[in-house]
Parts: structure tokens; sequence; C-alpha cells
């Protein structure tokens, strides 16, 4: 590897890997050590048996990946197929995805300078992607990786997106992002060159949603008044037709950008006392596991609940036929309970369905929170 760049070897031997500290749809990420630098580094390990694509547009995806140069891109140290797994190797971010920080310790999003730091620097990666003439597809608060220092770096680009892409996403996947060079002096010349300037802006729609998940449950407009910036800034990426939304660059000028603080000033407010990345990450297990717990739950009440209508059906029906022989105005009466009091059960079966409902969205904070509390006790 030239340039100056320090070689990484393609030996599974010569990395050992610990915790757990990611899971996505088809790899897990782990800490890891590169033991010839005595360094740690994560290594993405993507089950090639659940991906679509094949082993010659991942390897393609992954040495383009290793040509990225931009301190606000994750770019692979190397990666190399041991069994049925491809393992990317890259710089470990201690702190996470953006996505990460937010189930673990900040459910109501971020605050406005928080948000401003980190999508300016999304917002310089994106740039930088789109001048070398390539397509992320792929932006979100997932994808955005913290370090304890205040580094924001976009990750996942050019491996995990091409997975499960097919038909007219794979084939412009190739197009734009397999030969980005060659083909970004070519569309100079060339119709394709009106298609990329659309395509890239797909990107710029991703970012409106970025901004606007980083700030969720802030319901954004209001906790804040004075963010009318920001509004403003994500109303211009979520414009329907593509070839008015802004370039990056052009949107780097936007005064909500001009304003926001460097990094590594505004996200020491986030990062403060959590515990590392691989406890958050057990902690989020256990929530999931308890959510699941609990859908399970849901589900033994409601066919307890619907057993028990069809018994009360089932013996008003044998009550209909002994009731034959009674007078009819008693009959009428008797009847009239019975409905009052399925109907009753029908209520609270919903009632209790939708307080259900709404506690099972909910519970991931709470669950979150009081797992949190747990931990730093
Ligand atoms: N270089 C890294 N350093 C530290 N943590 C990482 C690194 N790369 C990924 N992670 C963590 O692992 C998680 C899963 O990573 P991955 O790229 O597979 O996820 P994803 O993009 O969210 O998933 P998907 O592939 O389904 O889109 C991330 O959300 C992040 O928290």
């Amino acid at each position: 590897m030239g340039g100056g760049r320090k070689a990484y070897s393609a030996l599974p031997t010569d990395y050992k890997l610990l915790e757990e500290v990611g899971c996505g749809a088809s790899a897990t990420v782990y800490r890891a050590i590169y033991l010839p630098y005595n360094e740690v580094v994560a290594v993405k390990c993507l089950d090639l048996d659940r991906c679509n694509s094949n082993l010659d547009d991942i390897r393609r995806e992954a040495q383009t990946m290793s040509l990225i140069d931009h301190p606000n891109v994750i770019r692979a140290h190397c990666s190399f197929v041991v069994e049925r797994f491809l393992w990317v190797v890259m710089p470990y971010m201690t702190e996470g995805s953006c996505l990460h920080l937010m189930k673990v310790a900040h459910t109501e999003g971020f605050e406005e300078q928080v948000i401003g730091s980190v999508l300016k620097e999304t917002l310089k990666a994106l740039e930088y992607l789109h001048r070398q003439g390539h397509i992320h597809r792929d932006v979100k608060a997932g994808n955005i990786l913290l370090d304890s220092t205040g580094v924001v770096k976009l990750g996942d680009f050019g491996v995990s997106a091409c997975m499960f892409d097919t038909g007219e996403r794979q084939r412009s996947r190739n197009t734009f992002v397999g030969t980005p060079f060659i083909y970004h002096s070519l569309c100079w010349y060339s119709d394709q060159f009106i298609l990329y300037w659309i395509l890239y802006r797909v990107d710029i729609w991703s970012f409106g949603i970025t901004a606007l998940e980083l700030a969720h449950g802030h319901a954004p407009f209001s906790k804040y008044p004075p963010m009318k910036s920001f509004k403003e800034m994500v109303a211009m990426c979520l414009v329907k037709d593509q070839t008015k939304r802004p370039t990056a660059e052009k949107l780097l000028k936007h005064s909500f950008f001009k304003n926001a603080k460097p990094p590594e000033l505004s996200l020491k407010s986030i990062l403060a006392d959590l515990p590392p990345l691989w406890e958050r990450v057990k902690i989020l297990k256990v929530c999931e596991w308890c959510r699941c717990v609990e859908d399970l739950l849901l589900c033994i009440c409601l066919y307890d609940i619907v057993n028990e209508l069809n018994n009360a059906l089932q013996r008003k029906d044998a009550a209909q036929l002994a009731l034959k022989k009674m007078p009819s105005a008693e009959q009428e009466a008797l009847s009239q309970v019975r409905y009052v009091g399925i109907l009753t059960c029908l209520v609270v079966f919903v009632y209790f369905f939708l307080f259900l409902a709404e506690r099972s969205s909910a519970m991931i904070s709470f669950g979150i929170a009081d797992e949190y509390a747990l931990v730093l006790v």
C-alpha cells in the first residue's frame, strides 16, 4: 500500500476479535486488536451467504472503500474472506453510531449544537464523495460514527449498501461507485452526466431525513424555536424535484452550518459518562429481548381473551337452547344482559390492546434508561 499508509495484513490470525460493538442486516462489527501493531481496530464480518451480490462485486466495493481518503469518511484498512465471511478492517470509532447513541442515552434526539456539528462533518464527507463521483446511498444516523475526541465519520460506504441492491439500483451502484474516477471524467462528455448530476441528490434527500432523525423526539420546530435555519435547511433537502435540491457544497454554505461549533467542542456533552460501546450493545440486546418477551406475553394475553370470548359465545348458544322453554320476556332480559357483558369484554379488550401497544413502543426507551441506570450503578 503506497502513499505512506500503514499496511494491514490479510491474515485472520493477525487479528484478535474482542467484543461485539454493532450488528447490521448482514454483518456484525467487532472491536479487535491488530496484533502486529497492537492497535485497536474495528472488524466488520459480512456474512456472504446472506448477500445478494457476487464476491467480485463485493471485493470491488471493498477496494473502492480502501481508496477513500477524507477525514470524515471511514476508510477500510483492508478486506479479505474468512470462510463464509468477508472481513473489512477499519478504524475503530469508540462511540459507535449516532443511532446507537440516541437509543442508549439520547432517546429524545440531540441538541441543536450537536446536530449542527454532526451534520456539518457528514456534509463534508458527502461533498468529498460527490466530488469523487461516488454516491453513498445509505446516509442515515446508523452510519454516522463518532469517536471520543469528537471525530465524525460517515461509514458503511460501498460495502453493506451493495449487499441487498438488485436490478437498477445495483447497476447504477456498479456504474457510479465501482469505477468512479474514469466514469467521472467520461460523464462530463456524455448525457450520463445529467443522470449523475441528478442521482447524487438522493444523498441530499437522505441527508435531510437524517437531520430529522437526529432531532427526532425533539419536535425540532417547537422545543427550540430559534431553529428556523435548521427547518429551512431540511426543507431544502426534502424538495421532491431532485434538480431543485442543493448540492452538498451549496448546503455547507447554509447559515445553519456557518454557526455550527467544531465537533470536538459540541460532542463532549453527549458522550459524557457513558459505559463503553460494547456494554451499550449488551444493554440494547437485553432491551430488545425484553421487548420480545413483552410481545410474547401480549400474544398469550390476546389468545386467552379470544378463547374466553369464544367460550362465552358457546355458553350463550347452549343457554339459548335451554331458554327455549322460558317465557319470552325473561328470555329477552337475560340475552340483553349477556350482550352487554360481551360488549363490555370487547371494549376492555380494545383498551387493553391499545394500552399494551403504546407501552411496547415506549418500552425500549424506558427499558434502556433502566438498564443503563443499572450499569452506571
Ligand atoms: N468502525 C466502527 N467502529 C465502531 N463501531 C462501528 C464501526 N462500524 C460500525 N460500527 C457499529 O456497528 C453497527 C452496525 O454496523 P453496520 O455498518 O453493519 O450497520 P448498519 O449500517 O446500521 O446496518 P446495515 O448494514 O443493516 O445498514 C453500527 O451502527 C455502529 O454502531
